[in-house]
């Protein structure tokens, strides 16, 4: 991980990610080797949210990447599911190639997506996990199709074979995608607002700016 050099000015943007797709494709493992470039040897399944950091340099920005790892399983997402969209610059969904199930979920996690206002300007992509376990009935190219009709670059990946170079490639673009598309947005007006003390905390997590 880059680490931010003590005596430069410590302001840098946040770029929120989040991860989505069911239980067990490999969302926290993915975000993992992103983020420690390695595969976590045991996961457990994600409650709520986990959290995972990585500080970048994008163009002459200095950005932390922020990813969401949310819980696929229903019971361990569902009071949570307001926060994950809270200002989300950029989405992740991952299915398991080996679970054709998982394939079928996706229109799931994009209408989810479309539910809470994040339109075809927030940039994602669409990664089949597992592949190191690939089978001759894997749902591959079909998810290509998918990939394609929602304009999404589409990735082919192992988080448990997939190298370190392999992983930044999939998070750079889409980090990279995702500064560009906030540089073209105008600045919210400015108000003078007085956030209630329960809002205080989460209007924190929401700018781009923070000192690290
Ligand atoms: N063979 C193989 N196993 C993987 C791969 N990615 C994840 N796994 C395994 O799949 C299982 C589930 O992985 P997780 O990363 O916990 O899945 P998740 O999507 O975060 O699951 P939830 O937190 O329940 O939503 C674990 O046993 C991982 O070791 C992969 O690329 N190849």
């Amino acid at each position: 991980m880059d680490s931010c050099e003590f005596w430069i000015p410590a302001v840098c943007r946040t770029c929120k990610i989040i991860v989505l797709g069911d239980a067990g494709v490999g969302k926290t493992s993915l975000t993992h080797l992103y983020c420690t470039g390695k595969f976590p040897e045991k996961t457990d399944s994600t409650i709520g949210v986990d959290f995972r950091e990585r500080l970048v340099h994008v163009g002459g920005d200095k950005i932390k990447v922020q990813l969401w790892d949310t819980a696929g399983q229903e019971r361990f997402r569902k009071c949570m599911v307001q926060h994950y969209y809270r200002n989300v610059h950029a989405v992740v969904f991952v299915y398991d190639v080996t679970n054709a199930a998982s394939f079928r979920s996706l229109p799931f996690w994009m209408e989810e997506c479309q539910q809470h206002m994040l339109g075809p300007d927030v940039p994602r992509v669409l990664v089949a996990n597992k592949a190191d376990l690939v089978t001759v009935a894997s749902t591959i190219e079909q998810a290509r199709h998918l990939a394609e009709v929602h304009s999404m670059p589409f990735y082919v990946f192992s988080a448990k074979g997939g190298s370190k170079e392999q992983v930044d490639t999939i998070f750079s673009k889409l980090v990279l995608q995702a500064s560009k598309q906030r540089r073209k947005k105008p600045e919210p007006a400015r108000s003078i607002k007085l956030p209630s003390k329960a809002n205080a905390v989460e209007e924190k997590k929401d700018k781009w700016t923070c000192n690290c």
